[in-house]
């Protein structure tokens, strides 16, 4: 724990300062997963509600509240929790309930508990002044986008089309969707447990075949769902569930060999147990923290894992003995996907990241394809919706290796856009799927 991270232990820093203090974090570059329970666990029981909103709202607006923050400073601030302090100010003004006087005093004293007291009178000032003319700021701050501007010129160029829409959906939350372990129980079952239980829910298409999925209407406390802990459901979005499905035609006969490169956490890897019998699937990921948590989705979900082999190794040049019948490449991208649920992504990523994660990818991808048999299939997937991780990517990929095909599939839901190869699907509305992209290559004999 940093340093920094210690002041949360202390009872009498305020939620607001507390929240400042993860803002910092995740501005040196920590990610937000971990620190989002801890900030929980550091308020009180009442206060983790208004915790919870004035974090996860003041990052999905941050860009497009540093613009309003900066354009009143005439200048850009360098001082990352003046910068936290102030965008929660605003957010607080422009977006939530709150009081006026709490939102500019208690903001502004969070200052003085971060031993930040030079900037109260400037802080003070712009909040004032938003607070004054507020009907004019919730217009200025809903204009345009709340991405960084490299990122929402490269969506521009990538999704010239659909770009008002795409950038807009990104500056909200997305929906939850489950996936019910059918080892357990049918998705009809679950729905009427689900119904007994008062939670409120859809039963919609995945937009391939004739899958489905169960969309809440609401957040719920997830470990609080019916049979939970049984294993009898998992939290995925709807486009990650479509990997499994999209093997359903290859896997579906058993004894296959199965390379799941890119595994942690394990969302598809426990999907693909959940339905298929494969003779041998090997799991594999470069990050040994993140594997603890392949074994802890497998245990909850009581899978068996006779079959599996999970271990850690660099994608980039591991080589099994035997080779595959299937892989799933899961690659390492962006994740400009999943802004929705993982808005610290959109104040973490820089632009020089796009060309380092195409390289990765790259080299995953070929070390990956030495290992398919001939007539194998490889599904390829990230959560980016940047042209150049996905489509660009095996284009690429394709142009290099011609013993690679492109295997036709079709997937129908508005927001699912065919691309040269494979499909790119888009967050485009609030209870829609994130961005996911999905290629699927077969290996022909030479
Ligand atoms: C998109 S995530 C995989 C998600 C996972 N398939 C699931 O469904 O839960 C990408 C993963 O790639 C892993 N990764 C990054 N670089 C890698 C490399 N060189 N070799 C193997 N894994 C790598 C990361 O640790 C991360 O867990």
């Amino acid at each position: 724990m940093t340093d920094n991270l210690k002041k949360l232990s202390n009872d009498s820093l305020s939620t607001r300062a507390k929240v400042v203090t993860i803002i910092e974090e995740i501005l040196n570059g920590k990610s937000l997963s971990l620190l989002l329970d801890t900030l929980l666990a550091s308020v009180s029981f009442s206060d983790k509600p208004f915790a919870h909103e004035l974090l996860m709202g003041t990052l999905r607006q941050w860009w497009a509240l540093t613009r309003i923050a900066e354009s009143l400073a005439k200048k850009s601030i360098d001082d990352h929790a003046v910068l936290a302090v102030l965008n929660i100010g605003l957010y607080q003004l422009l977006y939530m309930n709150t009081a006026d006087y709490a939102a500019i005093h208690n903001t502004v004293e969070a200052l003085k508990q971060l031993n930040k007291s030079y900037a109260v009178g400037f802080v003070n000032a712009i909040l004032r002044k938003v607070q004054q003319s507020l009907a004019k700021y919730q217009k200025k701050v809903q204009k345009n986008h709340s991405l960084p501007n490299w990122l929402a010129k490269q969506l521009k160029q990538d999704w010239p089309l659909v770009y008002d829409e795409l950038s807009l959906a990104l500056r909200h939350s997305a929906a939850i969707f489950l996936r019910v372990n059918e080892q357990k129980v049918s998705i009809d079952k679950y729905s009427e447990i689900l119904n007994n239980n008062g939670v409120s829910h859809n039963i919609i298409s995945l937009g391939y075949e004739h899958h489905q999925t169960i969309r809440l209407d609401s957040p719920v406390q997830i470990a609080t769902l019916p049979y939970f802990e049984q294993g009898w459901v998992s939290v995925q979005d709807m486009h990650a569930q479509l990997s499994a499905f999209l093997l359903k035609p290859l896997l579906s006969t058993q004894g296959k060999r199965v390379l799941d490169m890119c595994c942690a956490p394990g969302g598809k890897t426990a999907h693909l147990l959940e339905k298929f019998h494969m003779k041998h699937i090997v799991a594999i990921d470069c990050d040994e923290s993140r594997l603890n948590r392949v074994h802890e989705n497998l245990n909850r979900l009581n899978l068996n894992q006779q079959n599996i082999t999970i271990m850690a190794a660099d994608g980039t040049s591991w080589q099994d003995k035997s080779l595959f019948d299937v892989i799933l490449l899961d690659a390492p991208c962006t994740a400009t996907g999943v802004i929705r649920r993982h808005p610290d992504i959109a104040l973490l990523r820089q632009e020089a990241d796009i060309l380092a994660t195409c390289e990765l990818q790259a080299k995953i991808l070929q070390n990956a394809w030495r290992q398919l048999k001939t007539g194998g299939v490889l599904l390829y997937v990230t959560c980016s919706i940047l042209k150049a991780e996905n489509e660009l990517q095996i284009i690429d990929f394709i142009k290099k290796n011609t013993d690679a095909q492109a295997t036709p599939f079709v997937l129908d839901l508005p927001n699912q856009i065919k691309q040269t190869v494979g499909y790119q699907c888009l967050p485009l509305d609030r209870f829609g799927g994130d961005g996911f992209y999905y290629a699927m290559l077969t290996k022909c004999a030479t």
